[in-house]
């Protein structure tokens, strides 16, 4: 999307807080996108849009609240990236999450799954494979992140 104001302005980042759950096992948290947002249905790390005021851990708290009905007891940025998609320009701050409490509930009709590597999930979100690179070198696995790719 351009400002139709003034269409040469270069594009504005939407923040993004997202969190990698890492179970006791190493395995992954990845939930799909709901009905109604932009690539519903693909896999993604649980998170949202920052907004104005918030840390990336506070956040990442409140959308993890919000989608799944747990609390978060902390979150220090890994990384981040950027992904172009068509609706935005985003910058994503992962967060490693080891420690929660609460029951999970998918508040937004979502699905989740505990996964190792390579995901046997499909279609991932372009914007996270990046990071399931880093994970899946971290754990010393070669070869494609998701299953048959
Ligand atoms: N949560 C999440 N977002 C990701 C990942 N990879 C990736 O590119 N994104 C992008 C997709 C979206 O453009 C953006 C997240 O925005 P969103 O629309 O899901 O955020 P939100 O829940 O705050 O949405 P809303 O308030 O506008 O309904 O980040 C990922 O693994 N997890």
């Amino acid at each position: 999307m351009t400002d139709a104001a003034n269409p040469s302005a270069p594009r504005k980042h939407t923040e993004v807080a997202v969190g990698v759950l890492i179970g006791q096992d190493g395995a992954l948290l990845l939930s799909t996108r709901p009905e109604g947002k932009p690539y519903a249905g693909y896999w993604e790390f649980p998170g949202g849009k920052i907004e104005a005021g918030e840390t990336v851990e506070v956040a990442l708290r409140r959308e993890l609240q919000e989608e799944l009905g747990i609390t978060i007891d902390g979150a220090e940025v890994w990384r981040v990236t950027e992904h172009d998609y068509p609706h935005a320009l985003v910058r994503l701050h992962w967060c490693k999450v080891f420690s929660w409490s609460g029951e999970f509930e998918m508040r937004e009709g979502q699905t989740m799954c505990w996964q190792q590597l390579p995901l046997t999930v499909t279609p991932v979100l372009p914007g996270a494979m990046p990071v399931l690179q880093w994970l899946a070198e971290e754990r010393g696995i070669v070869g494609p992140v998701l299953a048959g790719g």
